[in-house]
Parts: structure tokens; sequence; C-alpha cells
């Protein structure tokens, strides 16, 4: 495909006027053709304008309709072939199995969006049926479907290209729901953005959609970000980025005069606990697996485990040891973009300036200046506990290990974290009194817990949660990966003493669709 940096409006490509956004090869540091003219207040509100319009239809589009057009989009995606992939590889730095393998799960969760969607529990449909006789007064006829809350603004991220960008997983769950969906491509991939948008338009062609079901914009976040959000046909936000970037939706969400839900998805350091049993039994193996874990991707997961706690003592020694020489094997690595690059050295550097934090390990030194080199860090409990700044998160392949003086100081560090993503234990059956004490805390502060895993590496599946409280994510009460993130681009309407031919085909009698739904209670296939 010849891209032509032109934003997609509907049907229309066309270049953006505004400051222009040029991709840089993250291997090389040099821009990459071609520039893409940036979009104006008046793109903003066209693409909105158009994705309010196709709303009412599209969002009424039958469930094996709208499964199509998620089919069609991920076989889209497929025919661009070694093209995308190449292109992805050039402006993310990410090798070509991660790409590959990432554009797998960007189709597989179109595909899984649409047997969601065809199978249709997420209506969540409900009949109280009327009861004339009742004493003292008689019910209604009341029934419940969900429908979609509007156009969405999905921002692309940087560290996801593909998966959590222009057909990620907010704009899969978003169009599944029947949210028109106007994107924000990141300026780090906007090559990778426009073909994948083509594919998306496409699409919506194909399916004889309306044209406003998908828009996709290029630009700066103060004028397309700021204005999608501040847009009144905007109804809810997607966002995958920087806590800095999650709060400034958040302000703004809430400060209109209908204010709208930001799912952002901002920081995490994802804990990892190594209970006493397990670090006498396997130190050296669990070093190794952490190296694993933290340096995939050059640690550019908001799933990378940032911190470690431990009890200190010989076994933590081992630990350390086993860590030290895998992570001394492991090559620099490409960063997505010279800025993440400079947070990342700055991140390191600020913790190896902190007198309370020694440097214990180093990956191999970067050559170029393109590359992060991966660092482990330690510190005590109390030192941690007075510096606040110790929890910020270092976005790369750095983490920092936490010396208890005992075990049970591990409860008392969990309960000081902020919000998580995720909280890994790494256990025997030995500390299953401990981790039982811990698993409350745990829940209370993550989103999801693992047991003698590594977080990186999220399943899109029907039980995934990849969200948590607050600072992790903006709402704590969702997802945003696997088929559950639906339900944030829903809200219910119940339809009270409606006449049959009024009512949506979801709650008719007879069950047309062959939905399960709750009748009185009760739920089935009547
Ligand atoms: N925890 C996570 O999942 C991730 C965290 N990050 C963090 O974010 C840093 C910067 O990386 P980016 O991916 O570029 O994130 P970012 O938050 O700076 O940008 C993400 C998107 O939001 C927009 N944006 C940012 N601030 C905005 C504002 N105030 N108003 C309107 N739009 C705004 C940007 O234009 C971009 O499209 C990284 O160094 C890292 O610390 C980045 C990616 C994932
Ligand atoms: O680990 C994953 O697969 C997902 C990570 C993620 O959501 C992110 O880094 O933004």
């Amino acid at each position: 495909m010849q891209l032509t940096g032109e934003m997609l409006i509907g049907a229309s490509a066309m270049r953006g006027t505004d400051k222009p956004v040029q991709a840089i090869e993250a291997q090389t540091g040099k821009p990459m053709e071609p520039s893409y003219g940036g979009g104006s207040a008046a793109d903003v509100d066209r693409a909105c304008e158009l994705a309010w319009a196709a709303f009412d239809t599209y969002r009424e589009t039958s469930l094996e309709d709208r499964a199509r057009f998620l089919e069609a989009i991920a076989s889209n995606i497929m025919d661009l072939g070694d093209a995308l992939i190449e292109r992805t590889m050039a402006e993310s730095g990410l090798p070509r199995g991660r790409i590959e393998g990432e554009r797998g799960r960007t189709t597989g969760q179109l595909r899984l969006f649409a047997e969601v969607v065809r199978e249709g529990s997420w209506l969540e449909a409900r009949i109280d049926p009327p009861l004339a006789d009742r004493k003292p007064l008689p019910r209604v006829d009341l029934r419940q479907r969900h429908i979609a809350v509007g156009p969405v603004a999905v921002f692309g991220a940087s560290n996801f290209p593909l998966a959590f960008s222009v057909a990620g997983g907010d704009t899969a769950s978003a169009l599944a729901a029947g949210c028109p969906v106007v994107v924000k491509a990141h300026s780090a991939h906007p090559g990778t953005s426009e073909m994948v948008g083509r594919a998306i338009q496409a699409a919506v062609q194909q399916c004889g959609l309306p044209e406003g079901t998908f828009s996709l914009l290029y630009g700066s976040g103060a004028v397309v970000g700021q204005g999608l959000v501040a847009n009144p046909h905007i109804k809810a936000v997607g966002f995958t980025g920087s806590r800095s970037g999650g709060t400034a939706l958040m302000k703004t969400a809430a400060a209109r005069p209908e204010p709208i839900p930001v799912y952002a998805e901002m920081s995490s350091i994802n804990p990892v606990f190594l209970l006493p049993h397990a670090l006498a039994k396997r130190a050296e193996a669990l070093g190794k697996g952490f190296v694993g874990s933290l340096t995939l991707g050059a640690g550019q997961f908001c799933t990378n485990p940032g911190l470690v706690m431990a009890a200190e003592g010989p076994d933590l020694t081992r630990f350390l040891g086993a860590a030290t020489e895998a992570l001394g094997g492991v090559p620099a690595q490409t960063m997505l973009t010279p800025g993440i690059l400079k947070a990342y050295q700055e991140g390191i550097g600020k913790l190896a300036a902190n007198k309370r934090v020694e440097k214990v390990a180093e990956g191999q030194i970067a050559s170029g200046d393109t590359q992060g080199q991966a660092a482990i860090f330690a510190t005590k409990a109390e030192d941690f506990i007075a510096d606040p700044s110790m929890e910020e998160e270092v976005f790369g392949a750095a983490s920092l290990v936490i010396r208890c003086q005992e075990v049970e100081k591990m409860k008392e560090m969990a309960e000081k974290l902020e919000g998580q993503l995720t909280a890994t234990v790494l256990m025997e059956p030995e500390d299953m009194g401990f981790a039982r004490a811990l698993l409350p805390i745990l829940e209370r502060r993550v989103g999801r817990i693992l047991i003698n895993g590594f977080p990186t590496g999220v399943e899109v599946s029907h039980a995934m949660v990849h969200g948590g409280p607050y600072p992790s994510t903006s709402d704590g009460r969702t997802t945003s990966v696997g088929t559950l993130a639906i339900r944030r681009f829903l809200r219910p309407v119940c339809y009270q003493d409606f006449p049959a031919e009024l009512l949506p085909e979801a709650l008719r009698d007879g069950n047309p669709l062959g939905l399960w739904r709750r009748i009185d209670g009760a739920l089935g296939k009547n």
C-alpha cells in the first residue's frame, strides 16, 4: 500500500493542515516518509459529526452484520501482508516475531468480539412481565437491554502499535458495543496507523455501514486529543499511555457540560512478592525468569514487573545473583521513541542518584542513541516507604527490589502501594498461610493476581482483567483487554409498557434472536 499521509474522515482521505507528524525510524532515529498533516479543530468536529450521524444506524445493525464487520476488519488487516509488519517494525523498533504475534492478537480479538456480538449476552436482556393482579398495585411490563453509549474517542498506544492502537482492543470493544469510533493515531507510528485505518475504512464500505462509523486523525494532544474528548458528540474515551496524559483527559472529560467516562490505562509497577519457601527452593530459576519478564519488549509493557519484594537473607542474595548473571547477557534494546528513551534514562538516572538506592545489576551497554540498557536496583522497605518518588513507574526494563527485614513487612508494603494492574505471588505450598493473608490486600490493590507466573503477556479471553484501581487505570471497575471490555461502552435502557411493534427485537416475546434472557429474574433462552 502506498502511504499518503492523509487522515481518514468517514469515507474521505485528506491531508491535515495543522503541524505535521512524522514517524522516526526507531533503530536509526531518522525521520520516515511520508509526513502526516495534523488534524485541526475543524477536522475533529467533522469526524465527530459524522460519527454522531452514523450512531443510530450503526448501533442498530443486526448482530450478524456487526460481527461480519469486525471479521472484515480482521481479514483486511491480514491482507495488508508483510508490508504492515515491516512498517510497524520500522516505526516501533520491535522485532518481527513480536509484531507478527501482535497482529495475530489484534485480528484474534476482533474475531473474538465478533463471536461475542453474535452470542448476544452483552445485551443483558431482562423482562419483568406485568402483574396485573398484584395488590396493592399492579406491576407494569418492564424490559431492559443495553445499548451503545455513543461515539468513542480512542487514543492509540505507543507500545502496542497494533493490539492497543487503531484496530486494538478499545476500538474492537467499542465497535462491538455499537459505538462509532474516532481514533487519534499515536504519532510514533502514523504509517502503521494509516494502513490499519484504511483496512477499517474499507470494511465500513464493504459492509455498507455509514461512513462515520470510523475516522482516523493524526496530530497533537492539545488540538486533536483535547478536541476529541471535549467534543459533545463523543460519549466515552479509551486511552493507554502516561499518567499525565490520562489524568489530563479525565479532567477535560469531567469539566464538560456533559461529563463522560474516560477509560484510561496509565501506570503500573506490578509488584512481585517472593515468598520465603519459593525463594529457598528456586531462587536461581526465579531470578532468571524474572529477568526474562523484565526485559521483554525492552520493558515497554504496562505489565512490566517494576517492583520485587522479598525478605532480606541469603536466598534473596541467590535470587539477585542469578538475576544479575541473566541481565548481564541481555543486550540493550531499541526503544519505541526518543521521548520514551529519554524518560527511561531520566527514570533510571533518578534511581541511580538516590542515596537510598543501590544499583545491583545492569544489562549490556547501549550502542548508539536509540537503545535502553536494562537495570535492577535495590532499596530497603523503610527507605521505599519514606520516599514516594521510588514508586513512580520507570517505563522500560528497570526494576526495584525491596529488601524487607522480615516476611511480614511484605504485607505492610502491599497495603501502601498505589493501585496496580497486576500483582504476582511466587510461592510453594508451604507459603500458603502467608499467601492467604496477603490475598485480601492484593484484591483491594490490583486487577489481576498471578501465582507462580510473570505478569507480562496478557491473554485476550473472557475472564481476563487488564485494569485495576487508580492510578493503574481511571476506573478500576472494568478491563481494557478481553471480552468484558465491551461493558465500558454500553448502558442500560428500560422499556416500560411498550407495544410489541415498538420493542427492540432483543426484548420481544418469543425471543426472536434466541438470546439468553432473564425473565422475572430467571436466566433462560425463552
Ligand atoms: N502504562 C502504560 O501502559 C504506558 C505508559 N506509557 C508512559 O507514557 C510515556 C509517554 O509515552 P506515550 O505513549 O507517548 O504516552 P502519552 O500519554 O504521552 O501519549 C499518549 C497519547 O495521548 C496524547 N496525549 C498525551 N497527553 C495529552 C494531553 N494532555 N491532552 C490530550 N492528549 C494527550 C498523545 O498525543 C498521544 O496520542 C512513557 O514514557 C511511559 O512513561 C506509555 C505507554 C504505555
Ligand atoms: O502485557 C500485555 O500483553 C499488555 C500490556 C499493556 O497493556 C501495555 O503495555 O500497555
